[in-house]
């Protein structure tokens, strides 16, 4: 089967467009973000809203974006984790490089499989408010899978404290019925419920409002989902925290790029390292996050 890589314009972002062995993937250049990826006639396994606007600087909603040197509200992570920041501006959600271009290194096929390689250093293009030298690099590789590797190197002469995490937006069939399996036993933080710890029984079933930290996560999840007659596994390393979401009816009406019944057809699932996980780089030091995605039938 042919392998193609091409470079589109879509509205002001230039995006990679990759076909191999029936698999599709789309790549922004902004961010790095992974916005799209389908296998066959599947339905597609990555969310990307319909509405998603595709402008310079702005976050785009859906894919992957990648949450990175803090995720979520600078204000809810570990002390050591905010002094990294240093300024008065008021930072924004989810860190700093979502809406910025990375360099591109490498896009090609390799050994049966297509492989790029993007790269933010703050060296080159320093961050505001985050004066720290770190080179972060994500490295997508398609084969019969898709994989997602996010290094973190400290080229500073002090520790680096970091959270992340690569906010995979995930299609399903209808959010009533599926299932996040793996997670029973796990402690979590309700972060609707005053950020109260709870623990976790059996599988996960959505039924409102979700936002929910959980900690000491398996290196494997899945999201079950009947209609669609299939599994999607989640493969993690360099992880133990994930952060489940889903804005339900009233949250939607205040997102941007998001259709009113949009929560519908999608969970996010967050392969993260946050709060108690979170990263301590010291001086030249590397940090690895790894995320393997597959779908499987439901039959097997
Ligand atoms: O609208 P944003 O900044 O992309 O964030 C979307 C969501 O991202 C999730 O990671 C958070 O847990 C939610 O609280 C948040 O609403």
């Amino acid at each position: 089967m042919t392998t193609s890589i091409e470079l589109q314009q879509i509205g002001d972002l230039p995006c990679w467009q990759i076909t191999h062995q029936g698999a599709q993937l789309l790549i922004a250049e902004q961010g790095a973000q992974v916005l799209a990826y389908q296998r066959d006639d599947n339905p597609p396994l990555i969310w990307l809203s319909d509405q998603a606007e595709y402008h310079k600087g702005q976050g785009l909603r859906g894919g992957v974006p990648v949450c990175w040197p803090w995720f979520g509200a600078l204000e809810r992570n570990p002390a050591e984790v905010q002094a990294m920041h240093q300024g008065t501006v008021p930072a924004p959600a989810h860190g700093l490089v979502r809406t910025l271009d990375w360099r591109l290194q490498d896009i090609s096929e390799q050994d049966g499989a297509v492989i790029a390689e993007f790269c933010f250093d703050s060296r080159d293009q320093p961050l505001a408010d985050w004066p720290h030298a770190v080179e972060l690099s994500l490295r997508i590789r398609l084969d019969q899978r898709l994989h997602l590797e996010l290094t973190s190197h400290n080229h500073g002469p002090q520790p680096v404290f970091l959270s992340q995490a690569l906010h995979a937006y995930f299609a399903v069939s209808n959010i009533h019925d599926v299932q996040v399996e793996g997670l029973h036993g796990c402690r979590y933080i309700d972060t609707l419920q005053n950020w109260e710890s709870r623990l976790q029984q059996g599988p996960l079933h959505f039924t409102g409002e979700t936002d929910r930290i959980y900690l000491d996560v398996p290196s494997q999840v899945n999201i079950r989902d009947p209609h669609w007659h299939r599994r999607i596994h989640l493969q993690s390393s360099g992880s133990h925290s994930a952060v489940v979401w889903n804005p339900w009816t009233e949250k939607s009406r205040l997102l941007s790029q998001f259709a009113a019944d949009a929560w519908q057809g999608m969970l996010c699932i967050e392969t993260a390292n946050v709060l108690e996980d979170r990263i301590e780089l010291a001086p030249g030091g590397k940090h690895r996050l790894t995320l393997t995605l597959w779908e499987s039938s439901l039959d097997i």
